[in-house]
């Protein structure tokens, strides 16, 4: 049979051998150096490390906006650029970027409005899973309304459909970010550091918020953070960076029953995986 040019479909997110480098010459910064990394489908994998380490350059290597210097990355078996045209990757960036003119139910549900053709063209990549039936265009409008209120209701966003932007508060804005994201049915969920600019009490919440998204839809998530305590109550394994130039220095699978709860957050399991974590840090910060 003559060879498509495309890899077999795979069940993981692989990233070998990856180096980034920016600029030349004197300006030239050396953001990722051999980096190996493999996701499993329905992962949740939080990053975290010192800024600069190149965190958010893997993120968006994984998503195609950035390409390897050397190395290669695979989602599920599709080049990234590829895989993103088609929607089989979502992002979730720091700031919520919602459109401040319509409704938190538009928001939610414009996104797979404007893919109906990407969502055509997915199901016919080899590493997409499909999680329904194609419907018809008017089942599909209602279809996605009504999954967007179930979403939105998950996230205790329910009361609020109707609401614009700017009438909420900053952690509910990037409570919608998150459900615009699960919204589309991704194979892959990557998120920028969605809960840094939220207060210490609004991040707990929205992180068990995302815990129970996550929960009925087991996307596979990548999840950037520089906090300890969220990439452990979050993650089935955390990955600790360094820098100069950026590499991978532990991977650390947290071995927490799910699902996790607000409970957890108190429990003496979770603070071991913390110290945990924290030492591995610090060990990758001493200068060398
Ligand atoms: N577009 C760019 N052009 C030049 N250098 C860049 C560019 N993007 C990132 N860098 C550099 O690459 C290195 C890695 O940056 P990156 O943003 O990936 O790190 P990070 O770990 O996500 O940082 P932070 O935690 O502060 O967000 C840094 O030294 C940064 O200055």
């Amino acid at each position: 049979m003559a060879s498509t040019g495309r890899a077999a479909p795979t069940d993981e997110i692989v990233v070998s051998g990856v180096s980034k480098i920016y600029g030349s010459g004197a300006a030239e910064v050396a953001a990722l150096s051999n980096v190996d990394l493999t996701v499993r489908r329905g992962q949740f994998v939080s990053i975290i490390g010192p800024s600069g380490c190149g965190k958010s350059t893997l993120l968006r290597l994984i998503a195609g906006l950035e390409t390897a210097d050397a190395g290669e990355v695979s989602v599920f078996g599709s080049d990234p650029d590829e895989a993103c045209a088609v929607k089989m990757i979502g992002f979730v960036p720091q700031v919520p970027a919602l459109l401040p003119w319509l409704s938190v139910l538009q928001n939610v549900t414009l996104p797979s409005k404007l893919n109906r053709r990407a969502d055509a063209l997915r199901r016919r990549l080899p590493g997409h899973i499909d999680r329904a039936a194609a419907p018809s265009r008017a089942a599909a409008r209602d279809g996605a309304a009504a999954d967007a209120i179930a979403i939105l209701e998950t996230i205790g966003l329910g009361d609020s459909l109707g609401r614009l932007p700017h009438e909420l508060s900053g952690g509910m804005q990037q409570r919608v970010a998150l459900a615009r994201a699960f919204a589309i049915h991704a194979d892959v969920l990557l998120m920028d550091e969605p809960f840094s600019a939220l207060d210490e009490f609004t991040r707990e919440a929205a992180q068990v918020q995302l815990l129970e998204l996550w929960e009925r839809q087991r996307t596979t998530v990548v999840f950037v953070t520089h906090s300890v305590a969220e990439a452990v109550v979050l993650s089935d394994t955390v990955v600790v960076m360094s820098g100069r130039p950026g590499h991978i220095d532990a991977v650390i699978d947290i071995d927490l029953p799910r699902p996790r709860r607000q409970g957890l957050l108190e429990s003496a399991a979770l603070h071991l995986w913390e110290d945990r974590v924290r030492a591995q840090l610090q060990t990758a910060w001493a200068p060398r």
